[in-house]
């Protein structure tokens, strides 16, 4: 990292004007960086960087180095506001950490998105890596923060609550924490609750969220002005896409007013669809769970002659609990999500299929992503094109809508005669407490986000990137959604294991539909081939 120039000097730095320039910015052999943002007028970024205040302009902080090597950094107090006193770390102090070597991060860094690479490879985007700073920016008597957590329900949210107030408060001494009730309008519309150590002490054994949690409701002056009105220096907000982009807006508005708040998100969402990180918090423990459904779904299959079992998972736009549910139990000898459209009849459809099946095995059990087949159903059914309050799509029950179509299809060519029993344990597996895997891991995304508000940034999600604990820039969450490409290796070890049709027969969608969305994560296996262009292509896009 010695070559990437973070400056804080503004002679040893170029300043671009907009993203596009990326495609064109000089980067390679070059001792100092190329620094290209728009934050506030002067600013050169980076953790101490001298500062002017200024009109916030929201571009992103982009820094290069050598060798295509790209930092893609988060918002920071000095970027926008001038001569912030700054303390020692009160880490220094504590003896559970005072002995660990370098326990504090260097301020150079970074992981990066892509570990795969080829020997020419451009080293590509990198983010700033968590964890404690030497300085920090807030006494621990100054710091009031709120936690809030909004859009769906999800295993581990009561974890990283408690490892919130925990972090705060045993590794940086802070006393006062607030609970935001009812997700967002809980800013405005209600009371705020007391957290301490001792009050979440158990609440990780619990499912849900102790303090509620809502769709709809985001009104961000109303909910800036709510901490102003409060004091409150720290917001911590814990959610899914929706959440974040909410997050994203408050971010601007704090800004906006150059208050010292720092704006924090926790990602969340059980369908693990926000991109960029490795996966989601209670993704584990939802794809663990799915086992117990599949499992019953099985027996009641293999109890019966020309058995089905049907198992509707969560997914709204991205099949990933089915897919790993799928691949985890070994039981499934169809899985449907979003991003693979199938079709029931004639050569190569899902009947021909489950007949096969049924003269082979005798029984079979169908796992499908509750947003699978959508447009199928729209066809048969009308669509009814409502939203729930925070603007998603109201999908109709494809569980029951495919049950009832293989019934009636069975009825009807008496080709054999079938049992099917159809089992919906989408709201079971979404409410249990987190598994241990999930645990830890909330633990480490909540101590992360902790550090990196005491640091003075801001305007950032604390998320897994490659196995280290980093910092994202909220539009780099905000920008596109994680899809199961199935044009990518996990999708083929699937339809390997379960031997199931690809649909990708006459019926299906030309190759330009399926093709829209390359993998960026570990946990997809992906094998981009050039990700600087992908980079160059994201960001120009924003
Ligand atoms: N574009 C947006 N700008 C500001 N606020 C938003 C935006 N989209 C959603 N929100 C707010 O974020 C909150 C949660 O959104 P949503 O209900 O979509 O859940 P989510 O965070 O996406 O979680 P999940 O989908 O995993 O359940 C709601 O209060 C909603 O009003
Ligand atoms: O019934 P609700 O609370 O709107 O939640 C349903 C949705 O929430 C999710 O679990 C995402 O949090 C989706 O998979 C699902 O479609
Ligand atoms: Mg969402």
């Amino acid at each position: 990292m010695g070559s990437v120039t973070v400056s804080n000097k503004k002679s040893q730095t170029t300043s671009l004007n907009n993203y596009n320039n990326l495609a064109t910015a000089p980067v390679a052999n070059k001792t100092e960086s190329v620094t290209m943002n728009n934050y506030c007028n002067g600013w050169i970024g980076g953790e101490g960087a001298s500062a002017m205040t200024s009109a916030p302009n929201l571009k992103p902080k982009i820094v290069y180095g050598t060798a295509g090597y790209i930092l893609e950094d988060v918002p920071h107090f000095t970027d926008y506001i001038s001569d912030l006193p700054t303390y020692p770390n009160p880490l220094q102090d504590n003896p559970a950490y005072s002995v660990v070597k370098q326990y504090f991060v260097h301020v150079d860094d970074s992981v990066p998105q892509k570990v795969v690479v080829h020997k020419d490879s451009e080293r590509g985007v990198h983010f700033r890596r968590a964890g404690p700073r030497q300085k920090v920016y807030f006494e621990s008597d100054e710091v009031k923060a709120a936690i809030v957590t909004c859009g769906g329900l999800c295993p581990g949210l009561n974890t990283v609550i408690r490892e919130l107030v925990c972090g705060l408060h045993h590794m940086y001494g802070v006393k006062r924490v607030l609970g935001i009730e009812g997700g967002y309008r809980g800013f405005y519309a209600r009371n705020t609750i007391n957290l301490t150590p001792k009050s979440v002490n158990d609440i990780h054994k619990r499912g849900g969220t102790v303090l509620g949690t809502s769709r709809g409701g985001h009104d961000t002056n109303k909910i800036v002005d709510s901490i102003q009105d409060r004091g409150i220096n720290q917001v911590y907000i814990i959610g899914g896409d929706g959440t974040q982009r909410g997050a994203a807006a408050i971010f601007e508005e704090v800004r906006r007013r150059g208050l010292k708040v720092a704006v924090v998100g926790i990602p969340k969402t059980i369908d693990n669809d926000i991109p960029v990180i490795d996966k989601s918090f209670g993704f584990d423990t939802a794809v663990e769970e799915a086992q117990r459904a599949i499992n019953a779904a099985h027996v009641e299959a293999e109890s019966v002659e020309n058995g089905i079992g049907v198992v509707k998972l969560m997914g709204r736009y991205s099949g990933f609990i089915a897919m790993y549910a799928t691949l985890a139990s070994r039981d499934v000898d169809c899985c449907l999500i979003p991003e693979s459209p199938f079709y029931l009849e004639g050569p190569g459809g899902l009947f021909e299929y489950i007949e096969k099946r049924l003269k082979e095995n005798g029984h079979m059990v169908i796992v499908i992503a509750e947003g699978a087949g959508q447009e199928l159903m729209s066809e048969k059914m009308q669509t009814m094109n409502k939203q729930d309050a925070s603007g998603n799509k109201l999908l109709q029950d494809v569980g029951l809508w495919i049950s009832q179509e293989i019934k009636d299809h069975f009825a009807r060519e008496k080709t054999m005669a079938i049992t099917l029993k159809y089992i919906d344990p989408t709201y079971m597996i979404r409410a249990i407490p987190s598994n241990a895997s999930d645990n830890v891991y909330c633990t480490l995304l909540a101590q992360s986000a902790v550090h990196g508000a005491m640091a003075g940034y801001t305007g950032y999600t604390s998320g897994l990137v490659n196995g280290r604990q980093t910092y994202i820039p909220f539009y780099r969450i905000n920008e596109n959604r994680n899809h199961v490409v199935i044009t990518d290796r996990m999708w083929a070890r699937l339809l390997s294991s379960t031997n199931q049709p690809s649909f990708l027969g006459d019926k299906c969608h030309n190759e330009d539909d399926i093709e829209e969305e390359e993998p960026l994560n570990q946990l997809l296996d992906g094998d981009l081939s050039d990700d600087t262009l992908k980079v160059k292509k994201e960001i120009s896009s924003i």
